[in-house]
């Protein structure tokens, strides 16, 4: 595939995978790359009665409940969470160095390692526009069944992979399955290094274009976004490669960058979905990206001036 053809929406755009809180010591907010994903692309979308949706997990406890309620204020469904029982939601212990970028301790045995494959996700993936995924919520058997079934469903959707690659929760098999999934991949320097690796891509050695052009030749990707932090994202496309400005947000005390890869991911799915060309992409997707890095959590409010991009 070298280019994605967006039908005329209205657009639902799926964050498939980890429900959670981000800890930050005593304060706890919402978080989960896919939650940030879906929270990012209902704002960016809302105006066109389009929707960013939450498909995972949770427990039958006082942050499940929150989790709920906290998807509800920001008018999202919460339809598409199951809840399971027997074990808790989702946790991260998260800590922030001096600079803003963060560390993650991941609880295990949570909610979101039993996402059942259920009728209505099944409807969810035939109809879906989007759906993004990582290689987090495929660490436990079950979620990544269910994860590979809504892939193998959703036929007609951008498949988006942010491959998050996270502690020791990610092998090889999940990776090299992940790409065949997916159509447009999300990854940072370090990511494209251990997946060189892992895969034995024969560009792993060479410099990071050549390294894609690799990636791009192993599997079926019509765009690959690759992140960069404060220098900013840079898409690829067939033989087209496009990087823009980035914008300076003045930086607030206790600014950290979590959710900066999410925000940025929900931009470029929201603006491939719109058609948009891929200069326009990367403007909004640095923006977008710059924006969260430089306040405190990982969904914070968008301000017009970015909404305004989307055609708001
Ligand atoms: N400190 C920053 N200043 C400006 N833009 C940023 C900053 N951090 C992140 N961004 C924007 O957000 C995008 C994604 O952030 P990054 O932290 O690189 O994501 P990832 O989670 O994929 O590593 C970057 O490519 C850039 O566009
Ligand atoms: O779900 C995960 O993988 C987590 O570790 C929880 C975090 O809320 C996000 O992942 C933040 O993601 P970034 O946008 O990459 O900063």
């Amino acid at each position: 595939m070298s280019h994605f053809t967006p039908n005329s929406g209205p657009y639902t755009v799926v964050g498939l995978g980890e429900a959670l809180f981000d800890c930050f010591g005593e304060r706890t907010v919402l978080g989960g790359a896919p939650v940030n994903l879906a929270v990012h692309a209902n704002q960016l979308l809302c105006h066109a009665h389009c929707r960013g949706v939450v498909a995972s997990a949770i427990g039958s406890d006082p942050l499940g409940e929150r989790l709920q309620k906290e998807l509800a204020a920001r008018g999202m469904t919460t339809d598409y969470l199951t809840v399971v029982p027997e074990v808790p939601t989702g946790t991260v212990q998260v800590t922030v160095d001096v600079a803003g970028h963060p560390q993650y301790e991941i609880t295990e045995n949570v909610a979101w390692d039993g996402i059942e494959f259920t009728d209505s996700l099944a409807q969810l993936a035939k109809s879906c526009s989007a759906v993004c995924f990582g290689t987090l919520a495929q660490r436990a058997p079950i979620s990544r069944k269910s994860i590979q079934h809504f892939l193998a469903s959703a036929k007609n959707a951008l498949r988006v992979c942010d491959i998050n690659l996270r502690q020791q929760f990610f092998t090889a098999e999940v990776i090299e399955s992940s790409l065949q999934a997916a159509n447009v991949v999300k990854l940072n320097e370090e990511e494209l290094s251990v997946i060189g690796e892992l895969l034995k891509l024969e560009s792993r050695e060479l410099p990071v274009d050549d390294q894609i052009a690799g990636l791009q030749r192993r599997f079926d990707l019509s765009v690959v976004a690759f992140t960069r932090g404060e220098a900013g994202t840079v898409l690829y496309s067939g033989d087209e490669r496009v990087e823009g400005e980035v914008p300076k947000y003045l930086r607030q005390p206790q600014a950290d960058s979590v959710g900066a890869g999410d925000s940025c991911c929900a931009a470029l799915i929201v603006g491939l979905l719109l058609g948009k060309p891929l200069g326009e992409i990367v403007t909004l997707a640095n923006r977008v990206g710059a924006f969260v890095a430089s306040v405190q959590g990982a969904t914070p409010e968008l301000p017009a001036e970015i909404l305004e991009l989307v055609g708001r």
